[in-house]
């Protein structure tokens, strides 16, 4: 997993590669300033003008550096500094000096000689993790200029005025890049959605700091990377009463569709046996659309009553499309007493424990909980920003010992000790009705398959999001459906295999 680190670790992981490796900071920076270099020539192939605006820090200084590495490779370049020269930092000395005539930078230090900005391309390097309050003034009135700007915006390290790692007050101006290089590891606010119009794309470069420094570092957040998924191994002698037995607890009138999303997911994910609790209404519907699932039925009609757990159940899936009513609360309520496996929870099974908070010392430790941002805040209550928002997260499962996903761009996978690692996999098209479903199908039948919940569950959503990417490319991600998700599962469990 990648960790996450906050700016200060970054400056100590700065400070400790130049004295260990040992390479000058100087020297640093250019490795710094050409891998970015490196980048935006992959991403813009041909840019027939571009401005440099730098700052008087150390992410001006990388900018100079880049302005200096672009000659020759795109159109025409201008470059300029805001600020005051006087408060320059060492190695932006360096580097100014090293622009030469050609690319004599312009000074702006007040609001007259803001450019117009009618380049094509703006690369942003005013600030990056040096930010120390929120950005006003003249520094301001700039990034203005900027987001009014036609030009693509390609941020060095971070948006100018954006904090990596804590709230950035609605008061200071911030860069809306449409795409960032940022060095060696990815910053916290970049998995956030309020930051997302300012971060644009994200993409990260190393520069060769030292791993030794990196890896010793404390923290709490992490990115999944594709080497971390390790799936079960399926054996010769395996049968489908070894490959997992799966309890699948979903379904009422009308909402049937859930059950046969989920139950589908979990077959295509590898589960040996599946059995499904639905309501009468729903044998015939799901028996046809699932043949291989063995269905049991509750006593009403439409919705579940009761659900009482066989034995040699390894995973109780449940909640898609369950509904909240009376009846079905007393169900969970009766089967979370009963209950030794541990289960997945989603969506209205979520809902009722938000209404019944009581229960949530019942429910079996390492089960997974998978809420949408609405069912997250039904349970731990509204939250003042994302910060917060994963605060709640972590006091939440290790409060109840439970593994949860907060589901979303870049989900957080959060475990019972409070380490939250968010997957990199997934699209926009996913935001539609039963994507949710076919997650709990996965995650089921990886547990069922003996991974622990916590492993189940990153390797859940990372299925699921590289199905969706799959599912986008075929059918592009306005037209994508779940069921085209549960469709690409193979292909996407094929290839995790193949790396394996
Ligand atoms: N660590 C690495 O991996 C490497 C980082 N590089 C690049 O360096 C920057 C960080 O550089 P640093 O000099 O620490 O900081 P900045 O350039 O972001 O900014 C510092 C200057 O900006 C002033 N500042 C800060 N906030 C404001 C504000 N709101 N308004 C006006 N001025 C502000 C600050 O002044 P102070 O008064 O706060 O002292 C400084 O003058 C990193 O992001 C990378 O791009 C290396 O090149 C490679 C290694
Ligand atoms: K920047």
């Amino acid at each position: 997993m990648r960790p996450i680190l906050n700016s200060q670790q970054i400056r100590e992981a700065d400070a400790f590669t130049i004295a260990n490796e040992p390479i000058s900071s100087v020297n640093l920076m250019e490795r710094a300033a050409s891998a970015f270099t490196q980048k935006f020539l992959e991403l813009f192939a041909s840019v027939p003008s571009v401005a440099v605006v730098c700052g008087v820090g150390n992410n001006g200084g990388d900018g100079l550096a880049i302005a200096r590495m672009l000659q020759g490779e795109v159109g025409h370049i201008e470059v300029y500094v805001v600020g005051n020269l006087e408060k320059a930092s060492e190695d932006f000395r360096v580097n100014y000096d090293r622009l030469g005539e050609r690319l004599s930078p312009k000074i702006v230090v007040d609001e007259s000689q803001i450019p117009e900005f009618d380049t094509s391309l703006i690369i942003d390097g005013m600030f990056g993790s040096g930010l120390s309050r929120p950005v006003e003034g003249v520094y301001a009135q700039v990034i203005e200029r900027i987001n009014a700007s036609e030009a693509q915006v390609c941020a060095i390290d971070i948006p100018s005025g954006l904090f990596a790692d804590k709230p950035t007050p609605s008061a200071g101006a911030v860069v809306e890049a449409t795409h960032t290089i940022s060095f060696q590891l990815p910053k916290l606010v970049f998995f956030m959605p309020s930051a997302a119009s300012y971060v644009g794309s994200w993409h990260v470069v190393p520069i060769g700091l030292s791993e030794e420094f990196l890896l010793q570092q404390t923290t709490d957040k992490w990115q999944i990377e594709l080497r971390d998924i390790h799936l079960p191994l399926k054996r010769r002698f395996d049968h489908k009463g070894t490959n997992g037995r799966v309890l699948l607890v979903a379904g009422s009138k009308g909402k049937m569709g859930a059950a046969i999303l989920s139950a589908k997911a979990a077959l295509r994910s590898g589960c040996g046996l599946l059995f499904a609790h639905v309501p009468c209404c729903g044998l015939d519907i799901l028996q046809v659309a699932v043949p291989e699932a063995m269905v049991e039925v509750d006593e009403h009609t439409e919705i579940i009553s009761e659900v009482l757990p066989e034995e040699q159940i390894d995973v109780i899936v449940i909640g898609p499309g369950i509904g909240t009513g009376k009846l079905t609360e007393n169900a969970l309520a009766q089967l979370l007493q009963k209950a030794t496996a541990p289960m997945v929870m989603d969506a209205d099974a979520i809902n009722i424990l938000a209404a019944n908070t009581h229960l949530l010392s019942a429910v079996p430790p390492e089960s997974v909980l998978t809420p949408h941002p609405g069912e997250f805040k039904r349970l731990v209550g509204d939250w003042k920003d994302d910060f917060e928002k994963l605060e709640k997260l972590k006091a939440f499962c290790k409060k109840y010992q439970l593994n949860m996903v907060l589901k979303g761009a870049y989900s957080a996978v959060c475990d019972t000790k409070g380490q939250i690692t968010f997957n990199p996999t997934g699209n926009p098209g996913m935001a539609t009705g039963g994507s949710g479903d076919v997650l709990t199908g996965v995650i089921g039948a990886l547990i069922g398959q003996g991974m622990n919940p916590l492993e189940a569950l990153r390797a859940g959503v990372y299925i699921h999001g590289l199905a969706g990417d799959l599912a986008a490319h075929a059918q592009g991600y306005r037209s994508m459906t779940a069921s085209d998700i549960v469709a690409m599962l193979p292909q996407a469990i094929n290839q995790l295999d193949k790396k394996c």
